[in-house]
């Protein structure tokens, strides 16, 4: 490993340089900017086990480049010993236990390691590219969500250790967030805690944010409960180093302790975090193994004793905050709930339901994507509040609702009675008795018909027409063929889900129509 001062800061934290990864060394700043040249596979094992590379994403990516070192150095161009790299990848995997992200760019090196170095080097650098690209999104949906909660005036934010652009390969998550916000003009003042023992708030975080100009005050740890108190913070957002599946959250140590006072005070408790911090193979946090690191962390700092010569000390790098005092977890897909009471209105309608969808490929034929409800329909008062926001809407403006079988029925009903207004179904053929009107549609997987009642609707009753997802558009059109055809008008056509890109809103251009999500197909 060489060191070299004072050299210009990169804008992309971590990078591959003929033959090396190059990084600026953590463990120095911000006092010495010191660029790290890695060759060797044990060079960034010992990077990242001493923190000069830190954060869970870009350790991610300094494993998933160390598999690349380790390919060029086990391979002479034809052949290549893979169970040496194996070996490496290992130890690389190994250097930090708690991150997830990586084991995780460590086993996607891997998965090209067949293929040669040179597969392995563009799988790591593809790594790279797709980070900035995630963390681009993702601090853009948090600074959303932040602001929904906080409309109107500039925020007073709480931060712990560094989630900035040291933490990943740029752009940052949590810390990107309130950086996004402060572009915004959002943002009035930072606490920043110090993160004892390794002060990545206060070296790091606070480096990133003069750096980016935004106003902050570094705290020291036990100092964020009492300015919660005080109501000097509106939001606390930290990033994640491993969520189980349930939503708790393993970060660095202290976070936790943030989490309860946040709840206390009920201040929103915001994470950040990619998409790969998730372990689904959890059900939950007690299952995430916790780094104890070396106990003179506690007991030295920068080599001066701080307490008896001798003392034991407890010194866990990370702790776990249960989902349940968590508002909402953000990735570049979508926000979570965590579980906190009050995070019931975390969020907008659209991204609760964007962060409730499951797909289903393959379903119910192949090469169809199933976008599943399922979890929207059972999230308690989500359909409610939903329905109650379309009635409130369109009041005045539609005398009845038409609800299209299946999954139509229940935000059409909801509305129904919200408004107080009478349901009409549109059923599957050969449902309805009596004399029906019915019409064709063409499916993304083949051919299907519905029916009405003639006498359902009162001929010019204005009807809301309601079904869950707008894809092609030929179930709504079709509904709205039907309710012509009883002589009604439609007054609107609203469906839950718009899968945008599949032509659906402009086969319907010529009725209003609202979707409460939309979400590309
Ligand atoms: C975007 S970084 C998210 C987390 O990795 C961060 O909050 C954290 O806990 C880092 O711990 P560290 O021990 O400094 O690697």
């Amino acid at each position: 490993m060489s060191a070299q001062q004072h050299a210009a800061v990169p804008a992309v934290s971590l990078s591959w340089e003929d033959g090396a990864i190059v990084t600026l060394d953590q463990r120095a700043l911000p006092f010495e900017h010191r660029r790290l040249r890695m060759t060797e596979v044990d060079h960034v094992v010992d990077a990242i086990a001493t923190l000069a590379v830190r954060g869970a994403p870009a350790i991610g990516l300094a494993g998933a480049l160390g598999v690349a070192l380790s390919a060029y150095a086990h391979g002479d161009g034809d052949t290549l010993d893979e169970a040496k790299v194996r070996a490496d990848a290992e130890r690389l995997a190994a250097a930090r236990p708690t991150a997830v992200n990586l084991a995780w760019g460590v086993g996607r090196a891997l998965t090209r390691l067949h293929e040669g170095a040179d597969a392995v080097l563009a799988e790591g650098l593809d790594m790279l590219a797709e980070d900035v690209a995630v963390n681009t999104a993702m601090v853009r949906r948090a600074a959303d969500l932040v602001e929904s909660l906080a409309p109107g005036r500039p925020l007073r934010l709480l931060t712990h250790c560094n989630t900035g652009r040291l933490a990943t390969a740029a752009v940052g998550t949590a810390l990107g967030t309130i950086i996004e916000l402060a572009r915004r003009g959002r943002v009035a003042d930072v606490l920043v805690d110090e993160t004892r023992p390794l002060l990545q708030g206060a070296r790091l975080t606070a480096w990133e944010l003069g750096e980016a100009d935004v106003p902050y005050r570094v705290c020291v740890d036990s100092a964020a409960a009492a300015a919660m108190s005080q109501g000097l913070v509106d939001c606390v957002l930290v990033g994640a180093d491993r969520i189980a599946a349930n939503g708790d959250t393993a970060n660095k140590v202290g976070t936790y302790g943030l989490a309860v006072a946040a709840a206390r005070h009920g201040i929103p408790f915001i994470v950040v975090a990619p998409a790969s911090t998730w372990d689904a193979r959890l059900a939950h946090g007690s299952q995430i193994v916790i780094e104890e690191r070396s106990p003179l962390e506690v007991v030295e700092f920068a080599g001066v004793p701080t307490a008896p010569e001798g003392a034991a000390a407890f010194n866990p790098a990370f702790d776990v905050t249960p989902h349940e005092l968590i508002n909402a977890v953000v990735t570049e897909k979508a926000v979570f709930d965590g579980g906190r009471a009050a995070q019931r209105s975390c969020g907008t309608p659209a991204e609760r339901i964007a962060g409730l969808l499951e797909d289903f490929p393959d379903h119910p034929a192949p090469g169809v994507v199933f976008r599943d409800l399922s979890r929207v329909y059972a999230e308690p008062g989500l359909l409610a509040g939903l329905a109650a926001q379309v009635a409130a809407d369109f009041r005045g403006a539609f005398d009845r609702v038409l609800a299209v079988e299946s999954r139509g029925f229940l935000l059409g009903a909801a509305v129904a009675a919200s408004a107080g207004l009478p349901l009409t179904l549109v059923r599957k053929p050969g449902k309805l008795p009596g004399t029906v009107h019915c019409a064709a549609y063409a499916l993304e997987y083949g051919e299907d018909r519905l029916e009405i009642r003639t006498d359902a609707v009162a001929p010019g009753d204005r009807v809301l027409c309601i079904d869950d997802v707008l894809a092609t558009g030929g179930t709504l059109g079709a509904a709205a063929e039907l309710a012509e055809a009883c002589g009604a008008k439609v007054a609107a056509l609203v469906v839950l889900v718009e899968l945008t890109g599949l032509g659906g809103r402009a086969s319907l251009a010529r009725y209003p129509l609202t979707a409460l999500c939309e979400v590309p197909a």
